[in-house]
């Protein structure tokens, strides 16, 4: 359905070319409910993942899966593999799946399974939602928490409730809109960043988002509202890397708790292994972890968690808009990410890395 424009003044609509109704978050939760073991799910991820940020627990924070979701039962496969893999490790790991469908482009592209779901440019957002919804749900029936990012400020309250870890990427660690919008949100949240390296951005985010804001949003109903929040405490910055080259050794991760000290904020960080830290090479993400994975097993203690981008297959593909029956199953269609043996043994050594730290005892 959509809505006629209002043609009645020519100041108005000159570039839209249509409006249509967005699904109310109610009537999407109601469609897609959560159940006891998805809600449990959420509720001990997010508390988990607090007390990892905070030192209460020992164990490292892992958010790892695909760099954009664009097919559910890929995605739910690996899910599988994950939880199984999770399951084995969580005297030493808490892992947390990455369930992205908001892809922030740096110009144009697929933005990912909510605008587009059906991967060829009908953009048929409603059902993107149900579809995502649905799979956050699944995931977390497994007993998987999930990690989404945040992009676009309207659609958190379709979505957040089946949200254990949140992330600001870091084209948008800067923006306002959504440092308000961590503000609010129910989930620990990560604030990548700047695609340039800047650190202090994410500083600033995370100072930001520990704050009370009032901000226009939506409610439940889908209605205009006026949102006030309490601040966030459990935002924390994730180093991710940027054009100036990787910001995932020793003394950049000094740097960043040094700024974090000088705000007042607690010293912790995540390392994201893509993006800026591999210059977009899967395959260097493997340095990133024995890197890291070296220094926790000597103790160090700042670095809370660490993020991987994994798939079923390594690498990466082009879309077709159209085209998507041409897809090779299990590989991405946004960034490249490690295949799952690959993962499973990253995650070992991270895992191994957190024993050789606990047998040293060494303090943060
Ligand atoms: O994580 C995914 C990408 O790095 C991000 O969405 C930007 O992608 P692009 O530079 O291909 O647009
Ligand atoms: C878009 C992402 O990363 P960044 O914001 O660091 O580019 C991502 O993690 O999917």
């Amino acid at each position: 359905m959509t809505v006629a424009l209002d043609s009645t003044s020519d100041l108005d609509n000159r570039r839209t070319l249509s409006v249509s109704p967005l699904i109310a978050p109610a009537e999407l939760r109601r469609r897609h409910g959560v159940d006891a073991l998805a809600a449990a799910t959420v509720r001990n991820g997010r508390r988990a993942t607090v007390d990892v940020l905070d030192g209460a627990d020992d164990r490292l924070l892992v958010i790892v899966g695909p760099c954009s979701v664009h097919d559910p039962v890929a995605a739910l496969d690996y899910a599988r593999l994950l939880a199984a893999k999770a399951a084995d490790l969580d005297d030493r790991l808490l892992v947390v799946m990455r369930v992205y469908f908001e892809k922030p482009r740096t110009t144009l592209g697929w933005k990912g399974l909510i605008n587009d779901p059906h991967l060829d440019g009908t953009f048929d957002v409603n059902t993107g939602l149900g579809i995502g919804r649905q799979l956050l749900c699944d995931i977390s029936s497994l007993g998987l928490p999930v990690a989404c990012e945040f992009l676009d400020p309207i659609t958190p309250q379709h979505i957040a409730d089946l949200v254990s870890y949140g992330a600001i990427g870091a084209r948008t660690a800067a923006s306002q809109v959504h440092r308000q919008l961590s503000s609010a949100l129910s989930m620990p949240v990560g604030i990548k960043n700047g695609t340039d390296g800047d650190v202090q951005v994410a500083v600033d985010g995370v100072r930001a988002a520990g704050a009370s804001h009032v901000f226009p949003g939506t409610d439940l109903e889908g209605r205009a509202a006026l949102i006030r929040t309490a601040g966030n405490p459990d935002c924390h910055v994730i180093l991710r890397g940027g054009s100036g080259g990787t910001n995932y050794d020793s003394a950049s991760v000094a740097d960043t708790m040094a700024r974090l000290r000088k705000a007042g904020l607690p010293e912790r960080v995540v390392v994201d292994a893509s993006h800026g830290n591999s210059n977009k090479d899967h395959n260097k993400q493997v340095d990133v972890v024995e890197s890291v994975a070296a220094r926790i097993a000597a103790g160090e203690r700042g670095i809370v968690g660490m993020m991987l981008e994994s798939f079923l297959e390594a690498g990466r593909q082009d879309l077709t808009l159209g085209r998507a029956s041409d897809l090779v199953y299990g590989q991405s269609i946004t960034d490249a990410c490690l295949d799952w043996a690959t993962t499973a043994r990253q995650l070992d050594t991270l895992a191994d890395a957190v024993s050789a730290r606990c047998a040293g005892g060494t303090a943060r």
